[in-house]
């Protein structure tokens, strides 16, 4: 099936090499703007702010004033904001109701280009939400992260043709590799979801064993690779400087 190219800003995710992704990990507003100027002589695409790291998250005049700051600092950069929850790698421990009032405070602020909806909440909330979004003109990035485990290929394909069922405009999954074969599974699962979806994928195997998965999204389908400038928001993200010039020569012709 022919994936649609999914436009984020200035960007097209799922044409041409992976675009490469920093994560924004401050606590406070201070720390969030100083960390735009190193990140941005690093060029990357896109921009994610992990809101769960943000001491103000869940004040909403704090979270769209930082957002709507950021914002403007990142110029053309485009910002994909990210609630992570607690149990699928985040900083923070929220309820389902107030996971949500959150999302909906950053669709409120009107400063992030893209949006990450966890895949597993509640139905109805979920598809709410990408309503929310859709509405606001924002990108919904789908996600779903294991920390321990890879799942089958069968089961991953499932989880990322679920999202595309949801409403997601990306379908991202995150999975813990404890063997080569792991990784392997977590490609094959990508290569084939590429060849089945009607949207772009993004996938990865997290730690060291799976940092070879973030060099090779154009082969195997995958259309975002997150990398550092500073912290890192999840174990094998290889440094930006490092990362691209990978990419470059990796590239198909
Ligand atoms: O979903 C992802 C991918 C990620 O978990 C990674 O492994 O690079 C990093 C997260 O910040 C991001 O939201």
């Amino acid at each position: 099936m022919t994936q649609p190219v999914v436009k984020l800003r200035n960007i097209s995710l799922g044409s041409g090499r992976p675009k490469l992704a920093v994560p924004i990990t401050g606590k406070t507003t201070a720390d969030i703007l100083a960390a735009v100027d190193p990140i941005k002589m690093a060029a990357p695409d896109v921009v994610e702010w992990r809101i769960d790291f943000f001491e103000g998250v869940t004040d909403a005049k704090q979270l769209q004033q930082t957002g709507q700051w950021l914002r403007s600092a990142l110029g053309s950069i485009a910002l994909l904001t990210t609630f992570r929850t607690h149990g699928e790698g985040g900083a923070l421990e929220l309820s389902d109701a107030d996971y949500f009032k959150v999302c909906e405070n950053v669709l409120a602020g009107k400063f992030t280009d893209a949006l990450d909806v966890e895949r597993y909440h509640d139905e109805a909330d979920v598809k709410g939400l990408v309503a929310k979004a859709h509405d606001n003109n924002v990108v919904v990035i789908m996600s779903n992260h294991d920390f321990d485990k890879t799942p089958s290929k069968k089961d991953i394909v499932g989880r990322l043709t679920s999202m595309v069922d949801f409403g997601a405009d990306v379908a991202k999954m995150a999975v813990m590799p404890q063997s080569a074969d792991d990784v392997l599974t977590l490609l094959t699962a990508t290569n084939e979801a590429r060849k089945t979806l009607s949207q772009p994928v993004i996938t990865m195997s997290m730690g060291d064993l799976g940092k070879v998965s973030r060099l090779a999204g154009e082969v195997f389908g995958s259309c975002l690779s997150f990398a550092t400038v500073g912290a890192a928001s999840a174990p094998g993200q290889i440094a930006l400087d490092h990362l691209r010039p990978e990419l470059e020569d990796l590239k198909l012709s």
